[in-house]
């Protein structure tokens, strides 16, 4: 695979976590393309995508009118990362500077493999992905279908490229809105607890730097635990002793709803998903 290029257009913060996270892997540089809108995103991207970034080559479609259109000739697999809204756009864009080899893999939410293939052209290899992004740090979840005419080393090609950024799992497409609302846009919610209690650490009287890091090495300390025993109830229970401290905020989030709460929030992301793909695709 490190002999292959991989071409990333519109590499922001989905694709660019696919990127970084690949590169960190020992995926080399040299084999990675990059592309982004503005001039100055080009600018700044060897940057962002961390140290073992240098070597990557980046293009941008506002200097360039075929910034895309160069960077996946000859690219093995192509990460597309734009919005929802341009994905299909930039793909049909790409039509004729694709090999009929080259696996495209979209991560858009909503946009569906039947529209990809259309803008793709029918018998381009195409994969609906919908990853997440501690890819960055290789700790991504990331669920995929394939289209049907993805050929079994198509899909070790991209198994490989997103297994190196984390755990990959295959899924029925029917299932990619409610995994866009467990694990696509999970990492928010798990940050916006992170959130909730630094600011109630500080309504108890803990300096704002002492709360924001007691709060984030707490939720990256359960996340590395749940990485070693992916059971969060057996986890929880264990922090809980019977009559002590823990049992009395977990029976107010209980009383609060957290559960129906969760269901009515990943609910509400599903159906945003499916909405887009009513909009969206074509
Ligand atoms: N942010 C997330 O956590 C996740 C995002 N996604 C999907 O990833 C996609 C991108 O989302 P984000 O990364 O959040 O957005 P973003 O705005 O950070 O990235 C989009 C990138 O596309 C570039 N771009 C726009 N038009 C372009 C063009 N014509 N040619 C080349 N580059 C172009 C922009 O410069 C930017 O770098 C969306 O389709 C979203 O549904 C999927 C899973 C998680
Ligand atoms: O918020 C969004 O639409 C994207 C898809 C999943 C996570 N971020």
């Amino acid at each position: 695979m490190s002999e292959k290029i991989v071409t990333f257009i519109g590499t922001g913060s989905m694709n660019g976590a696919i990127a970084s996270g690949l590169l960190a892997s020992g995926f080399h540089a040299q084999n990675v393309r990059a592309t982004v809108h503005s001039a100055k995103s080009a600018q700044e991207l060897p940057e962002k995508l961390g140290e073992e970034a240098e070597g990557v080559e980046v293009f941008s479609s506002e200097v360039s009118a075929d910034a895309n259109q160069k960077a996946v000739q000859g690219a093995a697999a192509v990460l597309l990362g734009v919005k929802p809204y341009d994905i299909l756009d930039v793909l049909e864009s790409l039509k004729d500077a694709l090999d009929e080899e080259t696996v495209v893999i979209s991560v858009a939410a909503g946009v569906s493999l039947d529209s990809l293939q259309k803008a793709a052209g029918k018998k381009q290899p195409v994969i609906r992905c919908m990853p997440n992004t501690p890819a960055r740090v290789g700790k991504g979840a990331l669920a995929y279908s394939a289209g049907s005419t993805v050929t079994a080393e198509q899909r070790k090609l991209a198994e490989e490229i997103l297994g190196a950024v984390g755990m990959v799992f295959q899924v029925e497409e029917e299932q990619m809105d409610a995994v866009t609302a467990l694990s696509g846009s999970g990492p928010a919610y798990a940050f916006l607890l992170a959130e909730c209690m630094k600011k109630a650490g500080m309504e108890l009287g803990i300096d704002e730097e002492l709360a924001k890091n007691l709060a984030s090495t707490t939720v990256a300390g359960a996340g590395a635990l749940l990485e070693k025993d992916p059971n969060p109830e057996d986890l929880r229970k264990a922090v809980t002793s019977p009559g002590g401290t823990t049992e009395q905020a977990i029976k107010a989030f209980q009383e609060g709803g957290i559960e129906e709460l969760t269901l009515r929030a990943m609910t509400a992301n599903a159906q945003k998903s499916a909405e887009m793909s009513q909009e969206y695709n074509k």
